[in-house]
């Protein structure tokens, strides 16, 4: 579903990270580890197809990406670590205009289901600049749970929010994958990839290389 075929990324042609190949099929996720700066970041920016490859290729449904097709955004949703909101919407209005704009039928009681589950009820009636940096961070996940999605991209998930909030996101991702999404997870957070099950991709200069769930472990333990 999603695929990179001896991809290099990185800026003015210059790689930050030696090249991949990686395959996630509908129903498996991948956590991308490696340390600060190894190139987690750009990679899913790449496989979002907001940079452009160096050399190689990203397919998605067995095209090349490209953010700028319909299609491709109508199935792919990508979680980074900007956020940028209207100052004067409120947490549902949010939610419910991506919804809407995702033709989801019923954006309304949607959204009120994924407010549940990311903790946010109490807010619904908050602007953004009322929210604390895990609010934040809880609404803006919240934002890629109210649309359709094949493929989920997430850069760091895990930031900002607290312990329960961390547990509650590895059952989603999970139940996500289970439901048929790929999932690809940018993360430096050991209990994570132990929750998911996930299989990893190390990221570094010298090789950038696919590992099992305890592969990826290791990695992450090595970053403490
Ligand atoms: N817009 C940019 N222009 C040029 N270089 C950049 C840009 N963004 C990031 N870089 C560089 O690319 C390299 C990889 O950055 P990236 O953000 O992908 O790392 P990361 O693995 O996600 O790190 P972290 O764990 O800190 O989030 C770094 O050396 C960074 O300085």
């Amino acid at each position: 579903m999603l695929e990179a075929t001896k991809l290099a990324v990185g800026y003015a042609d210059v790689p930050v990270c030696a090249p991949v190949d990686v395959r996630v099929r509908p129903g498996e996720i991948l956590a991308i580890v490696g340390p600060n700066g190894s190139g987690k970041s750009t990679l899913l920016r790449t496989f979002l197809g907001l940079l452009a490859p160096i050399t190689g290729t990203v397919r998605a449904f067995g095209r090349t990406v490209d953010e700028r097709e319909r299609d491709f955004r109508a199935r792919v949703v990508g979680v980074l670590d900007d956020d940028a909101f209207f100052p004067g919407l409120t947490v549902r209005e949010h939610l419910v205009l991506t919804a809407r704009g995702h033709s989801v039928a019923d954006a309304g009681p949607l959204t009120d289901d994924v407010m549940g589950r990311f903790g946010l009820t109490e807010l619904a009636r908050a602007v953004p600049s009322a929210l604390s940096s895990g609010q934040r961070r809880r609404f803006l996940l919240a934002s890629a749970f109210v649309r359709p999605r094949e493929i989920v991209l997430l850069d760091e998930p895990e930031q900002r929010l607290d312990t329960r909030m961390r547990a509650e996101l590895g059952r989603m991702l999970v139940a996500e994958a289970g439901e048929g999404s790929a999932v690809v997870v940018a993360t430096h957070d050991p209990g994570l990839v132990a929750s998911t099950g996930a299989r990893g991709l190390v990221v570094s200069d010298e090789s950038c290389r696919v590992v099992d769930n305890a592969g990826a472990l290791a990695v992450l333990a090595e970053e403490r």
